[in-house]
């Protein structure tokens, strides 16, 4: 479809060429699924499993074996046609250095460290690098040609190299799935956002921290104001659609 019938049909022009066009809210998304990498947040046993941090600081983590299994499927639609899946990995050294101290307000507003300081019997156990609550959930574990990408803030795109990674390949739309909805997975969508990266959130592969009225706050701000919300089924219809990579 040339840009101005793009345009005509409602859809944001980028890259009039891209092939295929996802179902999203408030208007269907232009991909091109060459351009296109799916980003899998923090989906760690802190994030997703009963024992985990989350669990531990009395977050309901009722829904996330749902979403597991959902992000497997939006892995595998993604593997399929070639784009490539970049896990997130979140947390810190052993000794908490990269956490920050006092110094820093990671320090005073991360629940996996207040946590630790309320139950010193779990010191050194929480988003560990090399422990079983930083690792990816069985699952889920990255697949040969899948990118792990270690972040120690809420959004990706401080202090890490994910950026440049996505430049080299010509990345410019972002495929997000993944915990929590309106943490790491809304700060780092906001940021791609400033960084022109065209963003969208697949709702029924997240989870939030926090009140069903957070997954739904954090949905509101993606639709209205920094990118798309569709879902994985659309996702891998979408991109099923292409001739398998
Ligand atoms: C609450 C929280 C969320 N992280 C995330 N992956 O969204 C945290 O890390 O403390």
């Amino acid at each position: 479809m040339p840009a101005s019938s793009a345009a005509a049909a409602g859809l944001p022009e980028q890259d009039a060429a891209a092939s295929i066009v996802l179902p999203a809210r408030p208007e269907p998304l232009r991909l091109d699924p060459e351009r296109t990498a799916l980003i899998v947040v923090d989906m760690q046993n802190a994030y997703a499993s009963a024992g985990g941090y989350i669990d531990l600081a009395g977050f309901d983590i009722t829904g996330t074996p749902a979403v597991i299994r959902q992000v497997a499927l939006a892995a595998e639609a993604a593997r399929s046609a070639g784009i490539p899946v970049i896990f997130l990995q979140n947390g810190w050294d052993a000794a908490y250095r990269e956490a920050g101290g006092p110094g820093s307000p990671n320090w005073h507003k991360s629940n996996a460290l207040k946590t630790m300081r309320r139950r010193p019997e779990l010191d050194g156990k929480l988003l560990a690098k090399g422990g079983w609550d930083y690792a990816i959930v069985d699952a889920l574990t990255p697949q040969p040609g899948d990118i792990v990408v270690p972040k120690p803030r809420y959004s990706v795109f401080f202090n890490t190299n994910i950026d440049s990674l996505l430049r080299a390949r010509g990345i410019r739309n972002l495929v997000f799935t993944g915990i929590a909805t309106n943490v790491c997975v809304e700060s780092s969508l906001r940021d791609a956002f400033h960084l022109e990266y065209f963003s969208v959130v697949l709702e029924d592969a997240t989870h939030a921290a926090g009140p069903d009225f957070a997954q739904k706050a954090a949905l509101y701000n993606i639709e209205t104001f920094f990118g798309w919300v569709s879902t994985v089924a659309d996702f891998a219809g979408a991109v099923g659609q292409q001739p398998p990579a």
